[in-house]
């Protein structure tokens, strides 16, 4: 009877290890299963409880759409079928899959505690104790162990894929985007399209210098840790091209050493190991288990005791969860939306993979230095907890792979939560931004190295600070709604839910909020005329006209999951939706037209685009610290603040001090303009090259 039903439904292999151990099969008919309840809800699936009428028992089938994934049915259905084979108790195993009108049904054990994030929603905000991680972890380590013997990468480890049964048994669930390292090239590079959730993913993987390696998977295991530490992930609040490029640029967060006092030394020990930007410095599943943080680790009945006990049902949390977000949805729905809150939201309810084109995103990422006006260190989930010596140089090595300088650390008391918080919140992200600029501009910390600790300059920090408290609004891109705003518009439309996108794929540009980002002090008058704008810059200045016309959708794309797109970007294509208009931008279109080659091998170049945007960190640090000396000079004088010349000669006539200032503006602009061509020049000179290494290659080719 089942045999029938099985080639009816065309249903993958169904042996599963029921509730007694031996192996049975389950049925693959819809009609076989009662579904009750959602549990859960991913990108592309959603999860519900459910009776296997035919065995009496409590399963959980996750629902997968076709339409809602980026995957093929074949690779759907092939993943299904390997976690049909799985066979590790840390391991979800699938029960058995099949094919069920426009959806795919995988049948697996029901985990009654549901996932950790949604425990952490219901329970602990604040994150787990150590004891509990250690035991959690060390669980998923070995599923991890297992998944890398057999050549398998899991690709999404995360607190909503880590699960919990009734009995406080730990396992590591959705298989969605697992991949076979054994695949063939080709499979593997079609693969490339589909790799997880942009907070825990690695870096190498989102600057694809490495293929998806289980290297990778260890480094989201860290963010993981980070993630059940704090009761979030690190830079969890922020919409992915802004989680891009922190993960890009940003030290690796890590453990904070005065914040995160309450965790053992092995804990920030296990972390730092992990959060290593080299992959290959990173450790193997194996090596990690072998570390002193797990010794602490107990038993599944602690879990079930810690973390279940007095919880209610899976059910009803989940419900309880969904409502609380729905509520916060609906009151976003307003016409200037925050959108960017919206990713929170999709956090909290577990779903939190985007499907984004990379290189796009990259293009976006660039200039979002310019629109952000750089990362605050507040931003970050800062680490300045090094084990030793060789621990601080080797992540210091690590560097930034997008941009160079970056590999300061600070000890401030920093929560990622500054998004939520407020006066304190706006101040603090400026006073490290330029302290971070500075440190990649020169090449030369300007932090000191207390017990293994770089700590902030507080001479520079008093300096900021100072500065700040002064007039917070008055140079925009200190203030914490500007740079809300400047966000929001920078990356468009990427923070509609999964379901709200599905209903319109319309982009959507927030004029209003478009001249909100970081006007400043830099008075450069003109509009650019578009003949102007050298092609590469030209694509990131917005318009509006380009964005009505743009045949594309937005790149961002709530649906689907995570989406890295092997191919290259062409500079001329790179128009990142909803960019506002920057201060450097317009000044940018002051200078004359300078074709750049299109060059689409030159352009996807990770190196040729670090390069640029290192060249374009020091030129945006030295119009921002003018800004700041006018700003400050503005706060002394008010708006009609004299020049120093003035200053000094009180005598001068107000024409004279007039004509210096303007002397001294157009000089100020002249400079700014040397630059931009240097940079252009630059960067001209490395696409030829780039191109000159590729005409060899083809020659070599040849030989
Ligand atoms: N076997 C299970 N038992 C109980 N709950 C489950 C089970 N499998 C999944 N869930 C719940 O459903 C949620 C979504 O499932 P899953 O992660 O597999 O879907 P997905 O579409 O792959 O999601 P995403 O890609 O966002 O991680 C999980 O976070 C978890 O809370």
């Amino acid at each position: 009877m089942v045999g029938s039903r099985e080639k009816a439904a065309g249903g993958s292999g169904c042996v599963g290890g029921g509730g007694g151990g031996e192996r049975r099969k389950y049925p693959i008919l819809a009609d076989d299963y009662e579904l009750y309840e959602e549990i859960g809800q991913g990108v592309s699936a959603i999860v519900y409880r459910a009776l296997c009428k035919p065995f009496g028992e409590i399963v959980a089938v996750k629902v997968l759409d076709f339409e809602r994934t980026n995957s093929g049915l074949n690779n759907i259905m092939r993943e299904a079928q390997t976690m049909n084979l799985i066979d590790q108790p840390n391991v979800v195993k699938g029960l058995c899959s099949f094919a069920n009108n426009q959806t795919l049904w995988v049948v697996m054990p029901y985990m009654a505690g549901g996932s950790c994030l949604h425990i952490m929603k219901s329970a602990h905000p604040n994150g787990f104790e150590e004891a509990v991680i250690a035991t959690v972890l060390r669980e998923v380590l070995k599923g991890l162990e297992y998944l890398h013997h057999h050549g398998h990468i899991h690709r999404d480890v995360k607190a909503g894929n880590i699960l919990v049964d009734s009995r406080g048994g730990v396992k590591l669930g959705d298989f969605g985007v697992s991949a076979c390292l054994f695949e063939s090239g080709d499979r593997q590079r079609a693969r490339n399209t589909f790799v997880g959730t942009p907070c825990w993913m690695a870096p190498e993987v989102m600057e694809q210098l490495h293929g998806y390696d289980f290297k990778a998977d260890i480094w989201s295991f860290g963010i993981t840790a980070l993630e059940l530490a704090h009761g979030h992930a690190p830079f969890s609040k922020y919409p992915p091209m802004k989680v891009l490029l922190m993960t890009l640029q940003n030290a690796p967060p890590g453990l904070d050493y005065e914040r995160d006092r309450k965790f053992s030394r092995h804990f920030k020990q296990m972390v730092a190991m992990c959060l290593v930007k080299e992959p290959s410095k990173r450790p193997t599943a194996t090596k990690l288990l072998k570390q002193s943080f797990f010794k602490q680790a107990r038993s599944s009945d602690y879990i079930a005791r810690k973390l279940l006990e007095g919880l209610p049902g899976l059910g009803a949390r989940y419900q309880a969860l969904k409502e609380k977000d729905e509520h916060l949805l609906a009151q976003k729905k307003m016409p200037d939306g925050k959108k960017e809150e919206i990713s929170q939201d999709e956090y909290k309810r577990g779903i939190s993979s985007w499907n984004f084109d990379m290189d796009d995103l990259k293009s976006q990422a660039s200039l979002a230095t310019e629109c952000e006006d750089a990362i605050s260190s507040k931003d970050m989930d800062v680490s300045s907890f090094y084990d030793s010596d060789t621990n601080l140089q080797e992540r210091t090595q690590d560097g930034p792979l997008f941009s160079g300088g970056f590999s300061m650390k600070y000890d401030t008391d920093v929560e990622n939560d500054v998004m939520a918080n407020d006066k304190s919140a706006v101040s603090s992200p400026e006073q490290s931004i330029y302290i971070s600029r500075n440190a990649s501009v020169s090449g030369a910390p300007n932090g000191v190295l207390v017990n293994g600790h770089v700590r902030k300059h507080s001479s520079m920090e008093n300096c900021d600070l100072d500065f700040q408290e002064k007039d917070s609004d008055a140079i925009p891109i200190s203030s914490f709604h500007e740079r809300k705003f400047s966000f929001s518009s920078c990356s468009s439309d990427g923070f509609l839910s999964s379901r709200e996108s599905s209903l319109s794929s319309k982009p959507h540009i927030n004029i209003h909020n478009r001249d909100k980002g970081i006007g400043g002090a830099l008075q450069v008058a003109d509009e650019p005329s578009p003949e102007s704008v050298p092609k590469a810059l030209k694509s990131s200045v917005p318009n509006i006209d380009e964005h009505d016309d743009r045949s594309k959708p937005p790149l961002i794309q709530q649906r689907g999951r995570f989406k890295v797109t092997p191919g290259h970007v062409e500079l001329d294509k790179a128009h990142p939706p909803g960019l506002q208009k920057c201060h450097s931008m317009q000044a940018i279109s002051h200078l004359p037209a300078l074709s750049i080659p299109s060059s689409a091998e030159a352009a996807s170049s990770i190196i040729g685009g670090s390069f640029y945007l290192q060249l374009y960190n020091v030129l945006q640090t030295n119009m921002l610290q003018r800004e700041q000396i006018l700003h400050a000079m503005k706060q002394i004088y008010g708006s009609d603040f004299p020049s120093p010349v003035c200053m000094l000669s009180r005598s001068a006539s107000p024409s004279s001090a007039l004509s210096v200032d303007r002397s001294m503006l157009e000089a100020a602009q002249e400079k700014e303009k040397e630059l931009l061509n240097e940079v252009l020049e630059l960067q001209w000179r490395l696409l030829c090259s780039q191109d000159e290494v590729q005409r060899l290659k083809a020659k070599a080719a040849q030989i």
